[in-house]
């Protein structure tokens, strides 16, 4: 589905990727890691347009990513969520989702004026779409709350519900489980487990191991800038290679002789 061949990025002398070749299959929920500065946002920045790669070749259902502005990618079926919390916080829970679909909405000028019968249509079938993806991520009971009211983990549910509202058949991950507790991470894994299992192909980027080992059918590390290893987690989590690059790193995770974090 998602193909990144050759894929180099400078900035200025640094080289920050080299040579990444990168294939996310349909249907799978795959996942980047690497430790801190390896190079995996900068990874995201280009699949999502915000980057452009130095050389090499990001290639969408065989279609090249490289040039297109970041809401063509989106509209083309890439969502992401951010390391950062970005919901609206004076904004309803429904609102918010509304907002996520606002490039899919079809209504004329002249109807946001006239609140004309497409528009009101138009309108009502979004608020029923937005209260049915907040129901995925088991929010909807508080669909016309603010946003402002939610609980961390219930903020990062509400943006993947956003995230989703494009109608993606990728969804990006930008280190999903940050700054959540053991709890709010068990939910998360709980709801990206059930979103794939409603068709979505799932890529993220992560630093807690468990959270990906625990997700993800294949893993790719990047250290360097380089794909030191790609794999099942098994295989990934007893490399040498990955091993050696998270030893003594308790900023990422964490790790033993004997291989990564179960
Ligand atoms: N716009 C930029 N200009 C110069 N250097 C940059 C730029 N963006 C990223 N870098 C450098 O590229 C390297 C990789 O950064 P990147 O943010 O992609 O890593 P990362 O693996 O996502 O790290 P983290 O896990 O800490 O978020 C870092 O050394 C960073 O300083």
């Amino acid at each position: 589905m998602l193909e990144l061949s050759h894929v180099s990025r400078h900035f200025g002398g640094l080289v920050v990727l080299e040579d990444v070749n990168l294939a996310v299959p349909a249907n799978t929920i795959f996942g980047l890691i690497g430790p801190n500065g390896a190079g995996k946002t900068t990874v995201v920045n280009i699949i999502t347009g915000l980057l452009a790669p130095s050389s090499g070749q990001v290639l969408f259902e065989g279609v090249s990513l490289v040039g297109k502005q970041p809401h063509t990618i989106t509209q083309g079926g890439i969502a992401r969520t951010f390391q950062n919390i970005r919901v609206f916080k004076e904004m309803s829970l429904l609102d918010n989702v509304i907002v996520g679909m606002h490039a899919h909405l079809h209504y004329g000028p002249l109807g946001i004026f006239t609140r004309s019968k497409s528009f009101a249509a138009a309108e009502r079938a979004a608020r029923e779409k937005a209260y049915e993806l907040l129901s995925w991520v088991r929010l909807a009971h508080k669909c016309d709350e603010l946003a402002e009211s939610l609980s961390y983990g219930e903020q990062r549910r509400l943006e993947l519900a956003r995230a989703l509202a494009t109608n993606p058949k990728l969804l990006l991950l930008d280190e999903p489980v940050a700054g959540m507790n053991s709890s709010e991470k068990e939910e998360l894994m709980h709801e990206v487990r059930n979103i794939h299992a409603r068709g979505f192909t799932i890529f993220m980027i992560e630093h807690d191991m468990r959270f990906v080992m625990g997700l993800c059918k294949e893993i790719a590390v990047l250290n360097f800038g380089r794909i030191i290893c790609q794999g099942e987690p098994d295989h990934v989590r007893n490399d040498p290679q990955v091993i050696e690059a998270y030893l003594g790193r308790e900023d990422d995770a964490s790790t033993t002789s004997q291989g990564v974090a179960q």
